[in-house]
């Protein structure tokens, strides 16, 4: 059977904002499974019309300031959800544990709200995202096997990125993540405040588990989970 295509109003991000930096870690293995995820066939964000032309108005204003928006994930296919499930269910695998949830047990990520079996991002306008100072700095390339520090360590110790400092890295599947952690002080709790003000103000809405997931509200989709995977040919809008 033929893959599934996206409705009309799904669009690439880069042809509503070719400014935003994307580093498209689920078509990567430098992420918490370790390899590629399901469904993600080109590093691409894909997302709602109305999500991608909020992130376009954010970006507009962290521009005049010297900053740009990057995004990590976007549109996340259901087949993606589920390649995360199967991964949970083999208690074996903890091959990314080190860096990405290295003080919760592997049994805890769902029911603590860290992934979700159905997830806001498989509707189309939920998308995980941080903030850049520009000139944008090059980043180490991810190297499988070389020894992994935990995200939530310094930021001179754990994977070089060249966003903001947020007190983790991303996915960091930690309390230290939750966006309002008393313990983030200074200037990464000013760092966190800065993206969930300025996304906010235009009709994001941030899980208070993560500092770097959001959902544009009014979601045009908000009880459908598509399955199209990410690739410039499940879309219409090509350009
Ligand atoms: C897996 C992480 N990046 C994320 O998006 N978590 C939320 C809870 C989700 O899976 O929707
Ligand atoms: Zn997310």
């Amino acid at each position: 059977t033929p893959d599934p295509r996206a409705p009309k109003d799904f669009v690439a991000l880069s042809t509503v904002d070719p400014t935003i930096i994307q580093e498209m870690r689920y078509f990567t293995p430098h992420n918490f499974v370790g390899e590629r995820v399901d469904g993600y066939r080109q590093p691409i964000c894909v997302l709602t019309r109305p999500a991608a032309e909020g992130l376009h108005r954010a970006q507009r204003q962290l521009l005049r300031h010297g900053y740009s928006l990057k995004v990590y994930d976007c549109y996340r296919p259901q087949r993606a959800v589920d390649h995360f499930v199967r991964w949970a269910e083999d208690l074996d695998d903890e091959t990314m544990k080190a860096e990405f949830y290295p003080e919760v047990d592997k049994t805890r990520l769902f029911a603590d709200g860290y992934i979700a079996e159905r997830s806001g991002h498989s509707r189309g306008s939920t998308m995980d995202l941080t903030i850049v100072r520009l000139p944008a700095r090059p980043t180490r390339p991810y190297t499988p096997g070389r020894p992994l520090v935990p995200c939530f360590a310094p930021e001179r110790e754990r994977f070089p990125d060249n966003s903001l400092d947020m007190g983790t890295g991303f996915d960091c599947f930690d309390p230290l993540a939750h966006t309002l952690d008393p313990r983030v002080q200074g200037q990464q709790r000013a760092n966190r405040l800065l993206l969930k003000n300025t996304l906010e103000k235009l009709g994001f809405v941030n899980l208070a588990e993560e500092w770097w997931h959001y959902t544009y509200k009014p979601e045009p989709y908000p009880d459908t989970y598509f399955d199209f995977p990410v690739a410039w040919k499940s879309l219409s809008a090509r350009r």
